[in-house]
This record gives structure tokens, C-alpha cells and sequence, in this order.
């Protein structure tokens, strides 16, 4: 019997890029947060979020990019930093109408790449 995936329940790989653009604009007008990403090509930055979504979600995907701890080395982020980006993730998957169990378990699986996120701060 199909079990839905939490890759479904977040409205497929459609709704995860839909979810990914709406963070990134969110992102784009915090003014502390939006420095860390002057140097960044942000439509190979949206390919690698949505990439990453699909994988945690159990969607067809395999993650390719680089490691969090590699990803996020010297940047010298705060916890402050980490629950603001969370929180516009959550704002913009309630944006794209993302049912609030979902959002809770993504959410959840994000959570403790907090450790590698931060580890060269
Ligand atoms: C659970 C938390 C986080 C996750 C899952 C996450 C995920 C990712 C992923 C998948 C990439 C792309 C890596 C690549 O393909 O090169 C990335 C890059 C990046 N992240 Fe995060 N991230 C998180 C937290 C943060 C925080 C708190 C900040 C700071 C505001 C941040 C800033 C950045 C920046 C600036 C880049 C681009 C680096 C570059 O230009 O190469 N991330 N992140």
C-alpha cells in the first residue's frame, strides 16, 4: 500500500521550487541576512535548495552539492541568523500553502544540520 511521502505532502518538487523562490525573495529583503549572500549565484543556489528538499523529503532526488559544514564554513553565522532563515522557510512554505504538519516535519529534518551549519563559525 502507497504511503505519502513527505515529498508529496509538500506538493512535489512544483511546490518545493515554488517554496525555494518565495524564501529567496524573503531572504533578499532581510536586511541581516541578505550580505552573506552578495557573492552568490542564486539560480544555482535555488537548484541546490530544491535538490536538498526533495532528498530530506524522501523525494526522487540525490543531493550533490557540497556538505553543510563545507557550504557555510567562515561565514561566522549566529544562531540568530539560523532561526531567522528558518523562520522565512516556514513563512514561505505557509505562502505556497504547505499544511502545517508538513511544514513541522520538514522543519524538524532541517533542524540538526544546525550542528555542521555552524561548526567553522
Ligand atoms: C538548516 C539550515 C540551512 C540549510 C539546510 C542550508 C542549505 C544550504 C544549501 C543546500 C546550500 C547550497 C550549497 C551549494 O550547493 O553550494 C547553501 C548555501 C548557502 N547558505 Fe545555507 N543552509 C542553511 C542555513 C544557512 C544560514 C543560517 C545562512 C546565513 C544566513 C546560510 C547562508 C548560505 C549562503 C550564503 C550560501 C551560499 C554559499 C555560496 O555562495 O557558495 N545558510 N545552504
Amino acid at each position: 500500500q502507497h504511503q505519502t511521502t513527505l515529498y508529496e505532502r509538500l506538493g512535489g518538487q512544483t511546490n518545493i521550487d515554488a517554496v525555494v523562490e518565495n524564501f529567496l525573495y524573503r531572504v533578499a529583503d532581510d536586511t541581516e541576512l541578505v550580505g552573506f549572500f552578495a557573492n552568490t549565484n542564486i539560480d544555482k543556489l535555488a537548484a541546490s535548495l530544491g535538490s536538498m528538499i526533495c532528498d530530506v523529503s524522501d523525494g526522487p532526488c540525490h543531493y550533490e552539492g557540497p556538505p553543510m559544514d563545507r557550504a557555510h564554513q567562515h561565514m561566522g553565522l549566529t544562531d540568530r541568523h539560523f532561526n531567522r532563515l528558518v523562520e522565512h522557510l516556514d513563512t514561505a512554505m505557509q505562502a505556497e500553502e504547505v499544511p502545517i504538519s508538513a511544514r513541522n516535519v520538514l522543519l524538524g529534518r532541517l533542524a540538526p544540520m544546525h550542528a555542521d551549519v555552524m561548526r567553522y563559525q
